[in-house]
This record gives C-alpha cells, structure tokens and sequence, in this order.
C-alpha cells in the first residue's frame, strides 16, 4: 500500500503549544514568548540579487542552471501563470487570514494532522515562536475551507485548485529546464514510483504587522523539503536566502514574477551540486501585512532519491545514501537541519 505526503507527516505528531498561532490582532507589543535574541544580521547586502530566469528567452535552460548552481533560486517570468489568477490566489489568502482568531482555530491543524491552520511545523525547533500564521494545503483544501466558510468557501477553493493546476504545469517546465541544463534528459530519472510521478503541497503564509520587527522572527531560516519550491509573494519584501561567501540576501518582490528555490530533494539528486536554498523571512519596519503563497514540488513519499548517477563522473563518488522520501521526511521531522548531514556516505 502507498503512503501519501499527508499520512507521512501525520506520523510526526507536534504538541498543540507549537500550533496555535498567537491573536495577532488583540496584541500592540511583542509577547516574551514572540522574542528572539538581538541579530545583526536581519539586513542584508543590497546590492546582491538572485538572477532572473525568462521562461521565454532562449538562454533560459543556461541561466537556470547557472543560477540553481550559484544560488539554489532565481525569479522566473514568462511563467504562464495569469496575473489576475496570482491577485486572485492573493486576495483568497488575505480574506482568510483577515478572518477573526476564533474562527481561524476551527480550521486548526490536528497534532497529528499535516494541513489546515497553524504556526509552521519547524516551530518545535526553536524557543520562541515565530511571527507567523499559516494554512496547509494538501490536494483539496474543501474541508479545512469548510470549516472556515460554511457557507461561502467556493470561491477560495476554486482558486486555490485552479491555482494548484496551473503550478504543476509550470513546475513541470522548470523540472524538464533543469533536467536540461544538467545534460539530463526527461526520461532520464529513474523516480521508481507508480501512477503519479509527483506530490504537492501548497502553504499559504502571513505575516501580520509587527510592533518591533527587530525582535521579532517571520519565518526561521530554514530549507524546504522539496524538488524545488515556486513563490509568490505579495509587494511587501521580506524574504532572504543565504548565500555562501555573502551572507544574507534580500529577494525584493518582483510584481507577477515568482521565486523558485531549490530543496533538499534536488540537492540530494544533484549530490549537492545544487545548494538547497537556506532561507528565513524578516518582517518590515513600515507596519504592512506581507503574505506568501508557496507551492513545494516534491515526489510521492515511496519514491527513492539518491545522486543521478548520470552527473557522476569516474572520480566523483555519491555524496548521500539512498533514502525514500518517507525516510527523508522522518529524519528531517526529529533533526530539521541535521537531515542531509545525517545521510550523508
Ligand atoms: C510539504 C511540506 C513542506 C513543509 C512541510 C509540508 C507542509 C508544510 C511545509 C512547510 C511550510 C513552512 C516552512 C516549512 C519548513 C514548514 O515548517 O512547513 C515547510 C515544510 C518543509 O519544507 O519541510
Ligand atoms: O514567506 C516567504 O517568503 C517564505 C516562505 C517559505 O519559506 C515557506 O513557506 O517555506
Ligand atoms: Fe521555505
């Protein structure tokens, strides 16, 4: 029998203290619980940008590699995804996270559960909470809605699927460019699952306005577990990557552009050619309400991933172990960022 994505993360049970989000709303200081130490480093160095990726431009397939190379991410444009369907998706994300806390705990995520409303998962790995409110989406999001909108959750859901089509669309044009740029061709990795190639899952992120945003920790760095991860945010920054030999690095919001991160998963199938993107939000000093909308690309949880043999040449030895991605997921649910340390040859 298959697992799904969902199933595995409910056999990571998370105690309720690291779920429920705090009533942004009702708060006009930051609680000692919402406090992370004094950092530096929350600026960034801006003269440093990810590179832009023109789906429709000739030396896409090089660029993109260069930049999964250089960086882990790069701005895509020329994605097909209509404007309208992205103001769409936005407006939907902030109609829900507008709603009153009361009503946002009906939709809360169970411990034991991998969608519906709730701080991040990688909240059990840190002392203080993070600024931050989400709502996972895993296949259809009709019953968390429901739980929302009795009445009046068509809309949201509609746009939330019609969304998710159109993201597989574009994450399978990413993945044959990639596999491209690596001399790879589609036919080339060898996933070893049945039907369905792929798994997906969307997250819907918010980050409310902050009385100090100094103190205070958007979303803790960290990497995703996917193939890759495809961004929209609203016009409000907020995000950074982590460079090697640069340090923190903001990516400004492009309007109607989207991010594309590398994740753990291509990064083990590269043997670490590619960087796994590290990366966190900061919050903003002007007092406005930023929202992002993530969509993680990933592979069904009986899919086995270890280094393309293919990219190896006689001298260059696998860096990870094979794992399948239920294992991958387990051991990154105990040890967060250990995870690749610890399957590593
Ligand atoms: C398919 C995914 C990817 C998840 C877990 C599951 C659903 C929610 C995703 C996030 C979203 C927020 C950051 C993150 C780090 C988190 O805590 O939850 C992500 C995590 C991962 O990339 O590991
Ligand atoms: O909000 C952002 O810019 C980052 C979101 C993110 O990293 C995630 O959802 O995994
Ligand atoms: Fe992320």
């Amino acid at each position: 029998m298959t697992t799904t994505l969902s199933q595995v993360y409910r056999e990571k049970p998370i105690r309720l203290y690291n779920i429920i989000p705090l009533d942004f709303n009702s708060v006009r200081t930051v609680p000692d619980s919402h406090v992370w130490p004094k950092s530096d480093d929350f600026s960034s160095d801006h003269r440093l940008t990810i590179p832009i990726v023109d789906l429709e431009d000739p030396n896409a397939v090089k660029l993109a590699g260069q930049a999964c190379e250089a960086w882990g991410a790069f701005h895509v444009i020329n994605h097909g995804i209509p404007l309208n369907l992205l103001e769409e998706v936005e407006s939907e994300t902030r109609r829900l996270f507008s709603l009153p806390a009361e009503t946002k705990m009906k939709a809360l995520r169970e411990p034991d559960g991998a969608t519906g409303y709730g701080l991040p998962r990688i909240s059990k790995f840190f002392p203080k909470h993070m600024w931050h409110e989400g709502f996972t989406i895993m296949g259809s999001p009709a019953d968390h809605a429901g739980m929302l909108w009795p009445n009046d959750n068509a809309r949201f859901c509609y746009a939330m699927d019609r969304y998710q089509k159109k993201m597989e669309v574009v994450a399978e044009k990413l993945t044959n460019l990639i596999l491209e740029s690596l001399g790879m061709s589609q036919e080339d990795p060898k996933w070893e699952v049945g039907s369905s190639p792929f798994s997906a899952a969307l997250q819907l992120n918010s980050y409310p306005p902050c009385p100090n945003p100094d103190r205070a920790m958007g979303l803790a760095p960290h990497t995703d577990t996917s193939i890759f991860t495809i961004l929209h945010q609203n016009s409000v920054s907020g995000l950074q990557i982590f460079k090697q030999g640069a340090g923190w690095v903001s990516v400004l919001p492009i309007a109607g552009a989207l991010v594309v991160n590398v994740g753990d998963l291509l990064h083990i199938l590269t043997n670490a050619r590619f960087p796994s993107a590290l990366h966190r939000a900061v919050l903003n000093q002007d007092g406005y309400h930023r929202l992002s909308v993530a969509y993680f690309y990933g592979l069904p949880s009986d899919c086995r991933v270890s280094p393309w043999l293919k990219l190896l040449n006689s001298v260059e030895k696998p860096r990870y172990r094979s794992v399948t991605v239920k294992e991958y997921v387990g051991i990154k649910s105990n040890n967060f960022q250990q995870a690749l340390w610890l399957i590593r040859i």
